[in-house]
């Protein structure tokens, strides 16, 4: 890249950094990337379609030439995913521009930020590696003041590399300028956990080991491997879903009643339920397990055996589905199992948390029939929330007949990139992962990570399609 890239008219109103208030500069790295064209920009289609934020200056960067008329298409093409239209999206599109770049590259990072219009936000939609060394060369050059930072999961591999991390961030910004992405939490059926457990005086109350036994929180898939080797082999569905996105939900379905929304108090809220999180009993060989899947079938696709995909090292021994039983020792969960569960190529998969009350104290004598324990289910993907209870059905009064009472959520306004996103526009995080949460998820992993790189659990094999191996039973009831 050379300075003649940055386009003059595009330095003459404003990119270097002095537009007016609202104007910013949303710079993604790895525009080329899928990521970037399946979710980032359908998602950020749907948010300047609900919110036509001012003076958005959107402008992809990769590796490779190409023209900002390229960049506009892939962009337009992308809103119209998420039906995005109107002048406010027209605008962003007739804007946009591309430039070629290596985001590794301390000189044409400076060109790139020099650029700028407004306040610049940086978005790393890129190998989690590359995002390091950018973060690296950043940290050397500097960036203008009030640079935010946008980075994608996994961060980094473990407590230690997650800390490192942070500190080479907080060398060049302040933390209250990172936003760590998890789209989990953008997700309007994730977001539904909080109204449904605070704004109803029949169900938080109830949500305590007085009247909880256990907690299940599962999101099976159909999704086999997709051509992800390149990232998933030697990641596994441990640190790709239960260490990043289920424990966010474990934290959001475990937390102490927010007062506010605002960021402070939700992300102290989760902070304080992932410190108190461990592995049950501290025994990560009785209350972890992992899958495998092999060939098979789901909804009429066949599989083969994971370690035959393209690209996948069998020597890895990654596995495409973790199940780890978790404590959460605060007041309000002393003595709780929280069973916390994903896998792939499964057939007729759960998404969802399921609260499994205790038994009536009593039920009456002469009430005959089936008593089945009542469930609250909270859904992740399909956005249903259901309540099993016991009542007395059609005939005898005195018999009892279990029902689901069943409710639908809405789809979200937003696309959950775009819900992301609206934090990352408008600079508010509750919806993102804060320094510290971003360690302790590791910290509460590591005893299974060690547990299974020292061959102290097995890898139990599943034909894809099924629910899972057998006999993985909740040994803490
Ligand atoms: O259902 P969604 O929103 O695609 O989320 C699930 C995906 O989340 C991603 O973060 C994981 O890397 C994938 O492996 C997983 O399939």
């Amino acid at each position: 890249m050379s300075a003649a890239d940055v386009p003059a008219d595009a330095r003459a109103d404003g990119m270097d950094g002095t537009g007016d208030d609202r104007t910013q500069t949303l710079l993604v790295f790895g525009a080329r990337g899928d990521l970037t064209s399946r979710l980032l920009l359908p998602g950020l289609g749907t948010l300047i379609a609900a919110s036509s934020p001012a003076g958005l200056f959107l402008v992809g960067c990769d590796h490779g030439e190409g023209s900002d008329e390229e960049w506009r298409t892939v962009v337009a093409e992308a809103f119209a995913v998420g039906g995005a239209s109107g002048p406010a999206v027209d605008a962003v599109v007739r804007d946009a521009r591309y430039v070629a770049a290596d985001a590794t590259d301390e000189g044409d990072l400076r060109r790139l930020l020099e650029g700028r219009r407004g306040r610049l936000t940086l978005y790393f939609a890129l190998p989690p590696a590359v995002t390091v060394e950018a973060c690296r060369a950043l940290s050397r050059i500097g960036v203008p003041d009030g640079t935010r930072l946008v980075l994608e999961k996994p961060f980094g591999t473990d407590a230690a590399s997650a800390a490192a991390l942070n500190d080479l961030l907080h060398g060049f910004v302040p933390e209250s300028h990172v936003h760590r992405v998890d789209h989990f939490l953008g997700m309007s059926t994730v977001l539904n956990i909080l109204g449904v457990r605070f704004a109803n005086r029949v169900i938080e109350p109830m949500l305590t080991s007085e009247h909880v036994e256990k907690v299940d929180i599962v999101f099976d898939e159909t999704l086999g491997l997709e051509g992800r080797a390149g990232f998933y082999d030697g990641t596994g569905a441990l640190r790709d879903m239960l260490q990043s996105h289920l424990l966010q939900v474990l934290a959001l379905v475990a937390m102490y009643p927010p007062s506010t929304l605002e960021q402070l108090d939700v992300r102290d809220a989760k902070a304080q339920v992932l410190r108190a999180t461990r592995v049950w009993d501290d025994d990560p060989e009785r209350f972890s397990h992992r899958g495998r899947y092999t060939a098979g079938s789901v909804d009429g696709r066949s599989f083969p055996s994971y370690v035959d995909e393209p690209g996948v090292d069998p020597a890895l021994g990654t596995e495409t589905l973790a199940e780890v039983v978790f404590a959460v020792d605060t007041w309000r969960w002393a003595g709780v199992p929280f069973r916390v569960r994903s896998g792939k190529a499964i057939g007729s998969p759960r998404q969802e948390v399921t609260f499994w009350f205790k038994a009536a104290q009593r039920v009456p004598a002469g009430l005959a029939g089936d008593v089945l324990r009542n469930r609250l289910r909270i859904g992740l993907g399909a956005g249903r929330l259901r309540l099993d209870i016991n009542i007395n059905g059609p005939g005898d009064p005195s018999t009892l007949t279990p029902v689901t009472l069943e409710t639908r959520f809405g789809p979200g306004e937003l696309f959950e990139y775009g819900e992301v996103l609206r934090g990352v526009i408008e600079d508010e995080k509750p919806l993102s992962v804060r320094d510290d949460m971003s360690v302790e998820s590791w910290r509460i992993v590591e005893p299974v990570l060690d547990a299974w790189r020292e061959g102290r659990v097995p890898l139990d094999d599943y034909p894809a399609g099924s629910t899972g191996p057998a006999g993985w039973e909740d040994r803490t009831t």
